[in-house]
């Protein structure tokens, strides 16, 4: 329901007199639904110029597409984000591109919260009508009800696949006519909106002069032939339905909303007149955010309705200058992407550039995140390994490895503080686990220098939670091994095990008999040869499978030299 909320009076007087915007704010207040509005926070801005929000300085700073550069992120409320973002649109299957925009967004917000403590409350829209949607429908011969809500249901699974964290709510369009009729008309009576003989709704940019274009500028739309508009960049608001269309009765006659205004009323309904962050890929800029805002601020009379535009970049597929998308047909889905690679290698993918570059997707991309992870969890195992005492190593610079972490931590939250720069968290993370690794030299005679396994429990604790907080987890074993059970671990590890005992007898020296003269130097006999020739065989092998076997350990009670598995990765 829309919130039916009092308003105050004297606060009322105060925004009249404060938004030059206003036309007429009685006419906001009183719709013939009797739906009330009150700013929930301050609505800032007066012009077509940003104005940095009034409230809560949360120190970061933040790329916003209405500035085209980094501000401060300010909030209306202390450790509150109200963020609505544009869902897609559900006529075919999810692809990567959509995976990429959610995945970067899903970051943002798992790092606004658990690493700022700012509670983000998320809303997204499904655009479950539209004209793509009826001709889809149409094609198949079923009904657009139900074509949306198959693909809306695949969509959400996706979605969880990639370990991307829900919205606070999802909200369908087709649930939300009543809603949007009364926000068309509020613009009406603010005179901003105008109805044509046709049963059509248009917005009417001319009314709010050089407001329009405060996000990508005025634009160059050329009207549609035919249609009653005053000005040729006039956009839908309503659009009476055809025959056979779905559609609602609507004070013009029947209908269905135009695209933009299902994400002005949406937002309002839960947010109110004012908004901190809105996200969505690059191609919504223009003209659809451009509109939304239009809208609301027409709406609203309001100066300032959505302080942050967050736009992710487009993912491509290599050597294409198109985006990946449903029309154009030249989509990976999602489910198909994950039968070759994991959800954390995906992320990966994404966290190595920045949210809002245009990022490539090709076979080798995909392989460079994966041995990013790879080199990460090879570094985790290995330092188990040595915390375990199975990996010897010469004594560690411990007091400086502590530093670094030190010196990483802060540099994590600098860049994070920084517009989300996540490639520089990986850098920052890739440095700490080569001068880890540094440190980790196996030495195949143990000696009795110091240890240092707590400083390497620190790394690794940190590593994991960095990589938890941006959604990667280290410790998901299905994404290392295809047996969730374990069970194939433990057999690789017997496996191994086997293969070193087998190696150690191939490489024992009989005995020399009393009275005959002792070898120079013991080797293994030639009958043992192919025993060792084996073992080398199936290290090899192991290998290419991830299996890394290193002749380093000393697992043995006895103080006997044995290999042991050092990293089992994917
Ligand atoms: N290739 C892509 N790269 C990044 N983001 C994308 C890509 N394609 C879609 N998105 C984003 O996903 C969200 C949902 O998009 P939408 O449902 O319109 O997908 P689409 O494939 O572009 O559909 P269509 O081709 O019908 O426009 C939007 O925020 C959109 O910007
Ligand atoms: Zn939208």
């Amino acid at each position: 329901m829309w919130p039916c909320i009092t308003i105050c009076r004297p606060l009322l007087l105060k925004l009249r007199s404060r938004y030059a915007f206003s036309k007429d704010t009685r006419q906001t207040l009183v719709s013939p639904s009797k739906l009330i509005f009150r700013p929930s926070a301050s609505c800032t801005g007066v012009g077509k110029k940003w104005t940095r929000p009034t409230g809560y300085d949360t120190g970061l700073k933040t790329y916003n597409s209405l500035t085209k550069q980094k501000e401060p992120l300010v909030l209306a409320q202390e450790g509150i984000a109200t963020w609505y973002s544009c869902g897609p649109t559900v006529y075919d299957h999810a692809h990567l591109g959509h995976a990429c925009s959610y995945v970067r967004f899903d970051i943002i917000q798992r790092v606004l919260s658990r690493v700022f403590g700012i509670n983000v409350i998320h809303v997204m829209v499904i655009t479950d009508i539209d004209d793509k949607i009826i001709r889809r429908a149409l094609e198949k011969s079923i009904s657009p009800t139900v074509l949306a809500r198959m693909y809306e249901e695949e969509f959400k699974n996706d979605m969880l696949a990639l370990k991307v964290l829900p919205p606070a709510v999802y909200l369908r369009v087709t649930e939300n006519i009543p809603q949007i009729v009364a926000f068309i008309e509020g613009i009406i009576r603010n005179e901003h909106a105008y109805a044509t003989k046709q049963g059509d709704v248009y917005f009417d940019i001319g009314s709010i002069g050089d407001r329009y274009g405060k996000l990508m500028g005025a634009g160059d739309a050329t009207g549609e032939p035919g249609t009653e508009k005053r000005d040729s960049r006039d956009f839908a608001l309503w659009k009476a339905s055809k025959p056979q269309e779905p559609s609602w009765e609507s004070p013009w006659g029947k209908g269905r909303p135009g695209w933009h205004i299902e994400c002005s009323t949406i937002a309002s309904s839960v947010f109110g007149s004012q908004l901190d962050f809105h996200s969505g890929g690059i191609d919504l800029a223009f003209p659809h955010h451009e509109n939304e805002i239009a809208q609301c601020e027409a709406y609203h009379q309001c100066g300032q309705w959505g302080n942050y535009f967050l736009h992710s970049g487009h993912l491509h597929l290599k050597g294409s200058a198109e985006k990946m998308s449903k029309s154009l047909n030249n989509y990976i889905t999602i489910k198909d992407f994950l039968e070759s690679y994991s959800a954390n290698e995906f992320r990966m993918f994404c966290l190595l550039t920045k949210y809002r570059s245009a990022i490539d997707y090709s076979d080798a991309s995909l392989n460079e995140a994966r041995s990013s992870l790879a080199t990460i969890t090879a570094f985790t195992h290995d330092a188990q390994a040595y915390m375990r005492g199975q990996l010897q190593c010469p004594a560690v610079e411990e007091g400086a490895l502590w530093e670094r972490l030190a010196e990483t931590k802060a540099n994590v939250v600098r860049a994070l503080a920084d517009d989300f720069d996540t490639p520089r968290v990986v850098n920052a993370i890739m440095s700490l686990v080569y001068h880890g690794n540094r440190q980790l030299q196996p030495i195949t005679k143990p000696d009795r220098s110091p240890r240092s396994p707590a400083v390497f429990g620190a790394f690794l604790a940190y590593i994991r939670e960095v990589f938890e907080v941006l959604g990667v987890d280290l410790l998901d074993r299905k994404a290392h091994s295809v047996d969730s059970s374990g069970t194939l671990e433990n057999v690789v590890e017997q496996l191994a095990r086997f293969r070193s005992d087998v190696r150690a007898f191939a490489l024992s020296v009989q005995e020399t008999p009393p009275g005959e003269p002792a070898h120079a130097s013991p080797s293994p006999c030639s009958e043992k040869l192919p025993l060792l020739k084996a073992c080398d065989t199936l290290r090899k092998d192991l290998a290419s499978m991830g299996v890394h076997i290193r002749v380093s350990a000393c697992v043995c009670q006895n103080g006997e030299m044995r290999e042991g598995i050092i990293h089992r990765a994917r």
